[in-house]
């Protein structure tokens, strides 16, 4: 049995269980239409949009604060797996499914009622890098702490991660998705807690590039191209793949967590198992997903049911108009020329 396996190294990724819910770069925006008091200096909007231009990516200014600390303070270790993702590309998912293959001989993925997926969210079991809006000041200590081998999740592009992430050959996972449907899930969340952020509106800036993290084709492009260069090193993955053939994903993520299921395993329908434990269906109706309110983002409570909205692949249909995904699609095809990658 792999050696990930004998021994918990991930059941304690996250000492304080309502702490990291929720993705940094939803807390600004969840934060702008926020009057309360809270860190109201990160919120100020620049230009039309809420985000500063920091080493061309867009960032909140109390974000920017957090990358720096992060770049200057994160000791990357050699055995490091970061999950990657532009927002609303399946975080949720990918942690999930990470924290379930890694630790799957201490937590078997069926009929363990003590299951941690089944108490916690699983935002709340694989730490982000980045914390804008918690313990500014020392985001990386905690991270220290963590057992090797460590998962960590961020969405940092691949020009903003700290230089020991590629030096020490820590491994990437990267999860994208169709721009369209990651437009539509960041209006959904963002528009909850901010009225002024409408599909129009939305739809306006992203088609700029101009959304945290953004623009979302470079962010995609940087490590696409990492995944060609590095391929031993960086698993690059589709939201969408993945939805169609969940349990060949799977499979792959496990070999490539080097934590790969044993012939045993696959017939005992394991895999399956890990599938199915964290589907869309099965994860929103676990409680601790469809009810509750996570932690201050922000200066912002979010429903802990806001991570799990749709779980489709094309549900931009029933909110763009042809124009408007007309229009994107030739933006992102023409800034991904020539790469090789496609929606
Ligand atoms: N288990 C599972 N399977 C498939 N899809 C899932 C799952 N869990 C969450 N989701 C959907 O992922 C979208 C949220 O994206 P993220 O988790 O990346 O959000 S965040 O950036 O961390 O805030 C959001 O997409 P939309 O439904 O389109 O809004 C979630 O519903």
């Amino acid at each position: 049995m792999p050696r990930a396996l004998d021994r918990p190294a991930h059941t304690h990724t996250n000492p304080s269980p309502a702490r990291s819910k929720g993705s940094p770069a939803m807390a600004g925006a969840q934060g702008e239409s926020n009057h309360n008091g809270v860190g109201d200096e990160g919120f100020a909007p620049k230009k039309e949009g809420f985000w500063v231009l920091y080493q061309g990516c867009w960032l909140r200014p109390v974000a920017v604060e957090s990358v720096k600390l992060v770049q200057e303070q994160f000791q990357a270790r050699p055995d490091d797996v970061l999950l990657v993702t532009y927002p609303k590309c399946g975080t949720t998912w990918l942690k999930a499914l990470a924290f379930t293959i890694t630790n799957r001989l201490l937590h078997p993925a069926a009929g363990d009622d003590a299951h941690p997926l089944l108490a916690r969210h699983p935002q709340d079991l694989v730490p982000f890098l980045e914390m804008p809006y918690r313990q500014i000041q020392h985001p990386v200590a905690e991270l220290e702490e963590l057992a090797s081998p460590r998962i960590l999740s961020t969405h940092l592009p691949v020009t903003l991660l700290p230089p020991s992430v590629s030096g020490l050959g820590c491994r990437v996972v990267y999860l994208c998705r169709n721009p369209k449907d990651v437009l539509v899930s960041l209006w959904h969340f963002i528009n909850k807690v901010n009225e002024t952020y409408t599909i129009d509106k939305a739809f306006e800036l992203f088609s700029k590039g101009e959304s945290s993290y953004g623009p979302i084709w470079e962010h995609n492009l940087g490590f696409w191209k990492k995944s060609l260069s590095e391929s031993d090193r960086v698993l690059f993955l589709k939201y969408d793949e993945m939805m169609a053939q969940p349990v060949e994903h799977v499979k792959m993520l496990a070999e490539f967590l080097r934590v790969p299921f044993t012939e045993e395993e696959v017939s005992r329908g394991v895999v399956e198992d890990v599938v199915h434990l964290c589907s869309f269906d099965k994860l929103k109706s676990v409680p601790v997903n469809s009810s509750g309110v996570s932690d201050w983002i922000g200066g912002v409570p979010m429903e802990n049911s806001s991570f799990f909205r749709a779980g489709k692949v094309g549900d931009w249909a029933n909110h763009l108009t042809e124009e408007m995904a007309k229009k994107l699609d030739g933006i992102v095809e023409e800034k991904l020329r020539g790469s090789g990658l496609t929606f």
